[in-house]
Parts: C-alpha cells; sequence; structure tokens
C-alpha cells in the first residue's frame, strides 16, 4: 500500500477545490488542479485567480488541467465537486486511477434519488480506489488565504488516514484523522440543511436566544440521525459534527446560511436560490428527511427546512409547527 502521496489531484476548480488545491500546494505537495471544461482550465491557468474566489492567488507550481487522464496519475484524489455531480465525476474516473488509490469526497451532501452517502457514490462507482472524506469548519475563502482551519480527515483504514493527515496538512490547514467515513460525511450533509434553518432564524429577525436553540436543537438532530446510522460519539461532537455546525449557523460568510437569510426576510426558494450560490443543504434537505422518516429518527427543524425549500410549507407555517411541539425531555 502506498503511503507517501506527494501527487495530489484535485478534482474540481471551484472555490473549495482551489483552497483544497493552494493547501495541499502549502504543505509541499505536487498539485493539479481538473476543471471541467478546457475554457476555464486555459483561465485560470493564464490569470491564476477565480472570479469565485476574489482577491486569491492560484500559485503559479499548481498544475491545471482539463484533461481527467492527467489527473488521475497521483497518488491521492480529492473529489471536489457538489454532491450531485460526484457520482458522474467518479464513474469518469474510475477507468484512469490506479488501483487503491485514495479517492477523498470532499463535497457535503446526500445523494438524491439514491440516498446515499458520498463515499458510497465513490465505492458504487469506483470500487478498486480506497475511499475517504474530508470535511470540517472551513471555507474556502479562509483556507485559501492561509487562515488558520481544522478539518476531519477520514480513510477506512488508520494508517492511510494519519499519512493523508499528514500529506495535506501544514501550520495553517490541520486535518484531524479518523476511521468513521459515515460520521464525517453525516455531519457535513446534515449542517447545511441546519444551517438553512439558522439562517431563517436570522432573516425573521426572531433573535440570539431563538439561534441559540436552533443551532443546539440542530445538533440534537445531527446526533440522533448519526447515533441511528452508526456514527461514533467523537465524531458527531468534533470539527465535522459540532464544529462545522456552529461555523456555518453563526455567520451569511455561510452559503447555506444567507440563503436562509433571504427566506427569513421573505424570498420564495426560487429567488433565493437565484440569490446564492451552491447551497447544499437546498439539495440534501428532502434526502436527509426522508432518510431520517425511514430510520425513525426525529428531525423536526430538519423536515421544516425539507418543506420550505420544496415549497410545502411558508417560512411562517413552518416555524409555528416548530414552536407549537409539545414539551418533552430534553435529549
Ligand atoms: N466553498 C467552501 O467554502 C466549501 C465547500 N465545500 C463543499 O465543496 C463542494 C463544492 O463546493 P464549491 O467548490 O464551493 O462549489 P463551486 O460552485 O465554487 O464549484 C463547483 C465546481 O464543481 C464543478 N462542477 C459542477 N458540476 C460538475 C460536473 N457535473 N462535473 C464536473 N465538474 C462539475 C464546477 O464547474 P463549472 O464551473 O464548470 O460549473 C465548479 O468548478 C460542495 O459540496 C461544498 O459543500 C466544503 C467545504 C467548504
Ligand atoms: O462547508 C462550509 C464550511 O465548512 C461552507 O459552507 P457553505 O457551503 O454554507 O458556504
Amino acid at each position: 500500500m502506498r503511503m507517501s502521496y506527494q501527487r495530489i489531484s484535485v478534482i474540481g476548480g471551484g472555490s473549495w477545490g482551489i483552497a483544497l488545491a493552494s493547501a495541499a500546494k502549502r504543505a509541499g505537495r505536487d498539485v493539479i488542479l481538473w476543471t471541467r471544461s478546457q475554457q476555464d482550465a486555459d483561465i485560470l491557468d493564464r490569470k491564476r485567480e477565480s472570479s469565485r474566489l476574489p482577491g486569491a492567488t492560484i500559485d503559479s507550481d499548481i498544475a491545471i488541467t482539463a484533461d481527467l487522464t492527467k489527473a488521475a496519475q497521483c497518488d491521492a484524489m480529492l473529489l471536489v465537486v457538489p454532491a450531485q455531480a460526484l457520482r458522474e465525476v467518479a464513474l469518469s474516473l474510475a477507468p484512469v486511477i490506479a488501483p487503491d488509490t485514495p479517492v477523498l469526497a470532499c463535497a457535503k451532501g446526500i445523494e438524491r434519488g439514491t440516498r446515499k452517502f458520498m463515499t458510497e457514490v465513490i465505492v458504487e462507482t469506483a470500487p478498486k480506489a480506497a475511499p475517504g472524506i474530508l470535511s470540517g469548519p472551513s471555507f474556502a475563502s479562509d483556507v485559501v488565504r492561509g487562515l488558520p482551519t481544522a478539518v476531519t480527515l477520514a480513510a477506512r483504514d488508520e494508517k492511510t488516514a494519519s499519512a493523508l493527515a499528514h500529506a495535506l496538512g501544514s501550520a495553517t490547514f490541520r486535518p484531524y484523522h479518523s476511521t468513521d467515513l459515515r460520521g464525517v460525511e453525516i455531519g457535513g450533509a446534515a449542517k447545511n440543511v441546519l444551517a438553512i434553518a439558522a439562517g431563517i432564524v436570522s432573516g425573521r429577525g426572531l433573535g440570539a436566544s431563538a439561534a441559540a436553540a436552533l443551532t443546539t436543537r440542530g445538533f440534537a438532530e445531527l446526533t440522533r440521525f448519526g447515533r441511528a446510522l452508526g456514527a461514533k460519539p467523537e465524531t458527531l461532537t468534533g470539527l465535522s459534527g459540532l464544529g462545522d455546525l456552529i461555523l456555518t449557523c453563526s455567520t451569511p460568510q455561510s452559503r447555506n446560511f444567507s440563503l436562509g437569510l433571504a427566506l427569513g426576510q421573505g424570498l420564495s426558494p426560487l429567488e433565493a436560490i437565484a440569490k446564492t450560490s451552491l447551497a447544499e443543504g437546498v439539495y440534501t434537505a428532502a434526502v436527509l428527511n426522508d432518510m431520517a422518516r425511514e430510520h425513525n429518527v426525529d428531525m423536526p427543524i430538519v423536515a421544516a427546512v425539507a418543506d420550505v425549500v420544496e415549497g410545502q410549507a411558508s417560512v411562517d407555517e413552518a416555524i409555528s409547527r416548530l414552536l407549537t411541539r409539545p414539551f418533552r425531555a430534553e435529549g
């Protein structure tokens, strides 16, 4: 098994892909960044900046390509495309990556239709790869500027997870390693949905006390769901669970929070989606709600967000439903 991960490929030239490529470069790795269009690759290569990350410079030593076969020549790969596009990209990669190459999902979401988590999609589409996941409280704009961030990186075995954390880590980008794939991916997927609710609370002007209650009760939902699906408690209270929930529920720097803010201020779901760049919680809300029901897990905030973004309830109806739930023991 390869344990030296010098050549890192980053698949996806959006804001998180560029930020992770920059972090890997800062850690001393040889980095290739793949974008799906040749035109984008040429522009990024020439300008060394992206409108998605204003003010950030892409290191001149990061190779940029639109050639998947070239990008597949690596020791480890980061998949940094939206959750709903991960299957399509992994399918194209499967024939060109070497067996046992770690392929880390860096998207936060659950596939609609199949109800699969990101590492399950990798296992299905690229069965010879070694699946992993990287997730945690980390805005691309912070990571690309080299501000201190910490994330969780999980692989099936601890040696691989630890070696990958060493390969990608630096003083300002600190991956903590884990083998709890499921726990890490549940945190990243659920927190986006809960961040929409936090944004709604802010946009409706419900106050700081309501915001704290929402985040805490949201964490109770995330924990219940995680426990039902076999996540480790320490993962749920760690960076990729509680850590990312706190970050995304607290600032309009989060796209999910800011989409919620727009909904709370009275925009329709379609208007709010059009106004915000990729907010994964929109696509995860209904599938997470369905999975919660399937596993008999009570997730009233997630259900409320799903109804609002799918246009089945108004913001006021959803809030009223949450506030009139029966009183119960905490837990
Ligand atoms: N931004 C952030 O701060 C963070 C983001 N994430 C997660 O990373 C994932 C990606 O987000 P982010 O980079 O911000 O999103 P962006 O919208 O900035 O970028 C998405 C990238 O994926 C590409 N893409 C979209 N669909 C496909 C497809 N079918 N095939 C190939 N490439 C595709 C886009 O290409 P094109 O330009 O051609 O459309 C674009 O380069 C999300 O799941 C997000 O939750 C996680 C942590 C932090
Ligand atoms: O996942 C993120 C930070 O950890 C980014 O959050 P948003 O996608 O809501 O901007």
